[in-house]
């Protein structure tokens, strides 16, 4: 499987970059992963409600600007769909039998992910009802990813 994730914005924290690190050195022994960071727009003080729809729209282009056609476009959204590890490993398996080999994962930036990159989605992913800062979604994302290996190879991690 190719596996790419996008993210807006740079990881500035140390602890954050060390455990992406970590949890992309252990995905690399079940799958191709690339890591993508587009610039997140600087948000005006009082921003408005407008300013923000332009910052997601900017920041979608960005996106977009990295996806290619025969992509399959996952995003991470809190009111996408919920799953299990269990269910998780089931659907990407079902992505690998169907052909959907390549596959990108999309984490929005703190305003959320723009509207053309939800219209190019084709499958969203909740990992709950809760907000979670986007640093910490990608580094939850990756190690969802090395688990949902580990169930399909029957390995021993997952509990
Ligand atoms: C700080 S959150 C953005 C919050 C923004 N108010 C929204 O509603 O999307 C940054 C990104 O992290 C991801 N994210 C945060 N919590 C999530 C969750 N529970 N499930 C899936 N993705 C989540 C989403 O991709 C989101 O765009």
């Amino acid at each position: 499987m190719k596996l790419t994730i996008i993210t807006v914005g740079k990881l500035k924290e140390k602890y954050w970059r060390e455990a992406v690190k970590e949890y992309e050195k252990r995905l690399q022994k079940y799958a191709s992963v690339t890591l993508i960071e587009v610039a997140d727009e600087k948000e005006p003080n009082n921003a408005s409600a407008r300013d923000l729809e332009i910052i997601k729209e900017k920041e979608a282009n960005r996106i977009l600007s990295k996806i290619k056609d025969n992509q399959y476009v996952v995003t991470l959204e809190i009111d996408g769909k919920m799953y299990t590890s269990e269910d998780l490993s089931e659907e990407y398996q079902k992505w690998k039998n169907t052909g959907k080999s390549n596959i990108v994962f999309v984490i929005g930036g703190s305003n959320g992910i723009g509207e053309d990159v939800k219209k190019r989605s084709n499958h969203e992913i909740s990992f709950s009802k809760m907000t979670y800062p986007h640093q910490m979604m990608k580094v939850i994302l990756l190690e969802q990813l090395f688990r949902v290996n580990k169930i399909l190879n029957n390995e021993a991690y997952h509990k």
